[in-house]
């Protein structure tokens, strides 16, 4: 099984950078050796003896291009290079490499385009420090509006590498070639949209380094949780595999439940309960079979319930009804220290009223699994939590804040535990996008922790596998059909 991969930030980045030049690699060879990986790259791209134009910009990712454009040159291919600013303003190793380029400094006004086979961005990377105006503003927007292949150098010139935003505007790249790891902005909306494509040259800055410096933040792939994956042996006997409850709403509000229940289930719980009001049962069980089903009413209900210890794992909040009735419920949760999910109504129950939940889970494993909507009403009195650019941050500090690990759900699902950790999901397909996949995708993280999956690990887990399923459905995918896609998924995975 390969390592997880790990995301650095810029900052991270910078100084895995420092660390490899301490440990003997010259800051120029570094250099030259992203130059040469880009040059590789539009290799693939444009054969030669085809027109290249390469963009350079003021600082190291000029260089770069500067490196790019030599080797290309030598390689044969009719190579321009246009530079923002003054070619006696570069500093460092871009002035170094500077000196090697034998053609002509042309002013990134008269860039020709049109004429390129393929534009190289080599204008800004890690370093961008603000919003894009003027000549930089006016390049980038006659690059884009070319209509000509674009290699992006390290990012998309104009995305801010931690956050993934746009920074005024930024290229459209068909291609981006990163160096040494993946930064945030690869995969953050909207950046990673920007990015088209995404290559990382390995430079020879060695993992050690890389996850010394770095080793928080991971791409959301299995290699992350599949060695928590449970595989029940033929000894292994349904109580061992955990009874995962969920909470059901009223009479007219059921569905979510029972969605989320027939996950826990699918995904391997060895016993799923839907607690349900008692003027819901009959509703409910016309619509279960392996599922079982226990009267419930409201937050002594649960608690009598709970004095059962084998219910390991509980969902709190599909279609539960936003009141302080909800509220009651999470607490006695949080009090029998179960796994616990909270989502939809759990959540926004609390809006406004996040210091009620200040710590309240540091105890037991919790997942909270808020939209951006949910999130920004339960934190609303909390800017310290809401105001970071990035979604990264937003979700780590929400995380610290209460103690739950969150996940923020998007196209760019980030989950964060207290711990420190984060990962990005990237398999998400628009698809998922359908009532009630929320409630799937609660069921399935609390079926994981009912079979003791830790927090952190269960909600990767469940994010990449509702992803997965989605995928695999695609057009006119209903909720209805994410739990019956999980065993083929578990079947591929667990192969
Ligand atoms: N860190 C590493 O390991 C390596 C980094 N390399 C390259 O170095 C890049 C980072 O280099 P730098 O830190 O020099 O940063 P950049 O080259 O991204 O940009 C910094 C320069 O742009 C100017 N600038 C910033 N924002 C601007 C704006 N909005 N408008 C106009 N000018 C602006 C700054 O004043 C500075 O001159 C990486 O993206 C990568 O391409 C590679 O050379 C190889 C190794
Ligand atoms: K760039």
């Amino acid at each position: 099984m390969t390592a997880p991969e790990l995301i650095l930030t810029p900052t991270e980045m910078k100084k895995a950078d420092l660390e490899a030049v301490a440990s003997g690699i010259p800051g120029v060879e570094l250099m030259r050796r992203a130059g040469r990986a880009v040059a590789d790259s539009a290799e693939k791209i444009v054969s030669r003896g085809g027109t290249i134009l390469v963009v350079a910009g003021p600082g190291q990712n000029g260089g770069d291009g500067f490196v790019a454009a030599t080797v290309l040159a030598e390689r044969g291919y009719r190579v321009s290079l246009s530079l923002l600013g003054e070619p006696d303003r570069l500093t460092g190793d871009s002035a170094l490499v500077a000196r090697d380029w034998k053609g002509q400094v042309q002013r990134v006004e008269d860039a020709a385009f049109h004429e390129a086979d393929l534009v190289i961005d080599a204008l800004f990377g890690t370093g961008l420090s603000r919003d894009l105006d003027g000549a930089a503003r006016h390049a980038v927007d006659r690059m884009n509006g070319s209509g000509r292949p674009i290699l992006a150098v390290d990012l998309p010139s104009g995305i801010d590498g931690e956050t993934g935003t746009v920074r005024g505007i930024a290229v459209k790249a068909g291609r981006t070639i990163t160096f040494a790891a993946r930064k945030p902005c690869h995969l953050l909306m909207p950046g990673r949209a920007f990015s088209g494509s995404i290559e990382v040259a390995d430079i020879g800055i060695g993992r050690e380094i890389l996850s010394a410096m770095g080793g928080r933040l991971f791409g959301n792939d299995p290699a992350l949780w599949l060695p928590t994956l449970p595989k029940p042996g033929l000894s292994s006997h349904k109580y061992e595999r955990g009874h995962t409850l969920v909470a059901s709403g009223g009479a007219t509000r059921t569905g979510a439940a029972r969605l989320a229940a027939r996950a826990a289930l699918r995904i391997g719980s060895g016993l799923v309960t839907v607690a349900s009001p008692p003027e819901a049962i009959g509703v409910t069980a016309a619509h279960l079979t392996a599922i079982m089903l226990k009267g419930c009413d409201g937050p002594e209900g649960l608690h009598a319930i709970l004095q059962d210890p084998r219910l390991n794992a509980l969902v709190l909040g599909p279609a539960l009804g936003v009141h302080a009735n909800t509220r009651a419920m999470v607490a006695v949760a949080v009090h029998a220290r179960r796994s616990l999910v909270l989502d939809a109504d759990a959540l926004t129950s609390f809006e406004g009223l996040a210091s009620e939940l200040h710590g309240a889970f540091r105890h037991a494993p919790t997942v909270l699994t808020p939209h951006d909507g949910e999130f920004n009403r339960m934190f609303k009195d909390h800017p310290d939590i809401l105001d970071p650019e990035s979604k990264i941050e937003r979700a780590r500090r929400a995380a610290t804040y209460t103690g739950a690990v969150v996940l923020l759900k998007g196209a760019d699902t980030v989950v964060a535990s207290p711990d420190g950790r984060a990962a990005i999901n990237e398999n998400g397909t628009p698809y998922l996008a359908t009532a009630g996949s929320g409630d799937t995708l609660c069921g399935l993280i609390a079926g994981l922790m009912a079979q003791n999956l830790p927090a952190f690990e269960a909600a990767c887990a469940g994010a990449w596998i509702h992803a997965e399923a989605g995928a695999r459905f695609g057009p006119g995918l209903i909720s209805e059909d994410l739990a019956e896609l999980v065993p083929g998924v578990l079947r591929d995975l667990l192969r």
